[in-house]
């Protein structure tokens, strides 16, 4: 906590969590995450929200030696997701004069989780553009809904140009991780707030119009240099443009035989000049980073086996989770086995029909049990056409 330095009125009160074993109750983290939150002192003091339940403790003391013996006069709920919110109710309890600060539809779902009395007294609910002075600093509510609960706001601090940006440009990784911020913001953007690209693009529109300095996100690092970089992605992300150039393969392979023909459509990528070709065994690899590289690139070949006259069921999984974050404006591409009645093709067709601005190829490839030569010629062609604009 130590090294995360925002400025002298306003403090960093956060916790690293490096020992959860899967973040939303499905996503491995293997560096951990933080729960971040932040105590602003001036004449008055808002507490910036809280953390999840499993560091409550750390989080208390970090608050209390921030306030250095003063009290918490706000305290600002940006969402009520619990992995930011599980302590509203200990910090009502411990700071009875404490005045809860939240969006008009956060306070009415707020009885959901806490039995808070005298609620109507203690809480301010705030509409867009409303304001908190807070002395030299003031608070300015942006409302957020969707991204990605229907609650949210984000806070615009006018003095120091901070926006507390909730959710919006969070990462995994604990802040005592040293890695790339790009790669786990996006894993984290487009597994979590992926299908919310609508609501993103509202609250950038209205973003730029603020002037920032930092971003103080609820995960992640503070970010304070280079904020174009940043916002850039964010608006890439948002409107499902492909972030780079490329294709990712993804294979879904029982018996080894449609993951061979996986590896060789890759290579037939790459010596046809694919940009970046990116590879995926659905069985094994994380499912999360599947997707986010689904989304990063401009084109998906998916390669599977026949299943029970559907489809093998990981790959199965992955077009659900697709589905699921609005997978659109791509290009196709399949490969299915089969040994006696090839269903794959049949059954991921469908999924993807639900899908927006898909183009799909026209010279998918069937495989029957293990891959012949005429199997890669027709992958050849596949190719090309994948390759094609
Ligand atoms: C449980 C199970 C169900 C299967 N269902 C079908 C099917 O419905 N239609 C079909 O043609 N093959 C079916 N197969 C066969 C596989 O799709 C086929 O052997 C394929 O070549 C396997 O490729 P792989 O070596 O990549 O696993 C099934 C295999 C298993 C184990």
């Amino acid at each position: 906590m130590d090294k995360v330095t925002i400025s002298d009125a306003v403090k960093y009160i956060g916790v690293d969590d490096t020992d959860l074993d899967l973040f939303e109750g499905q996503y491995i983290i293997p560096n951990g995450v933080s729960y971040n939150s932040y105590v602003i002192l001036d004449e008055k003091t808002a507490v910036m929200d809280t953390v999840d339940a499993r560091k409550s403790k750390e989080w208390f003391e970090n608050l209390k030696a921030a306030l250095d013996g003063r009290t918490v006069d706000y305290l600002v709920i940006s969402h009520l997701e619990p992995d930011h919110a599980s302590n509203v109710k200990a910090l009502a309890d411990a700071y009875p004069d404490a005045k809860l600060v939240l969006s008009v539809k956060a306070k009415a779902m707020l009885p959901q989780f806490f039995d808070i009395e005298n609620l109507e007294e203690r809480a301010i609910a705030v509409k867009e553009g409303d304001t908190l002075e807070l002395g030299a600093h003031k608070l300015t509510f942006v409302m957020a809904p969707m991204v990605h609960w229907p609650e949210v706001m984000v806070e615009y601090e006018s003095t120091e140009k901070i926006l507390f940006s909730a959710d919006g440009f969070g990462k995994f990784g604990a802040l005592s991780a040293d890695e790339d911020w790009t790669c786990e913001a996006r894993r984290y953007y487009f597994n979590i707030v992926g299908k919310y690209g609508a609501p993103v693009q509202t609250l950038l529109k209205k973003a730029a119009g603020l002037d920032i300095q930092t971003i103080c996100p609820l995960h992640g690092p503070i970010l304070k240099e280079n904020l174009e970089y940043y916002i850039d992605k964010y608006n890439t992300w948002s409107s499902y443009e492909p972030e780079d150039e490329g294709v990712l393969v993804a294979s879904a392979s029982i018996h080894g035989n449609t993951r061979k023909a996986a590896e060789k459509m890759a290579e037939i990528l790459k010596e046809k000049g694919a940009a970046k070709v990116a590879f995926t065994d659905l069985t094994r690899d994380d499912m999360a980073e599947a997707v986010e590289d689904a989304f990063r690139y401009s084109k998906l070949v998916l390669c599977a086996a026949s299943y029970d006259g559907g489809v093998f069921p990981p790959m199965e999984d992955f077009l659900n989770r697709l589905a699921h974050k609005s997978y659109q404006k791509r290009k196709v591409a399949m490969i299915e086995n089969g040994s006696w009645a090839p269903t794959a093709k049949r059954a991921m067709t469908g999924m993807l029909e639900g899908m927006k601005n898909l183009s799909i190829c026209e010279n998918n490839v069937t495989i029957m049990s293990v891959m012949k030569d005429k199997d890669i010629a027709a992958m050849e062609t596949l190719a090309d056409e994948l390759l094609s604009e």
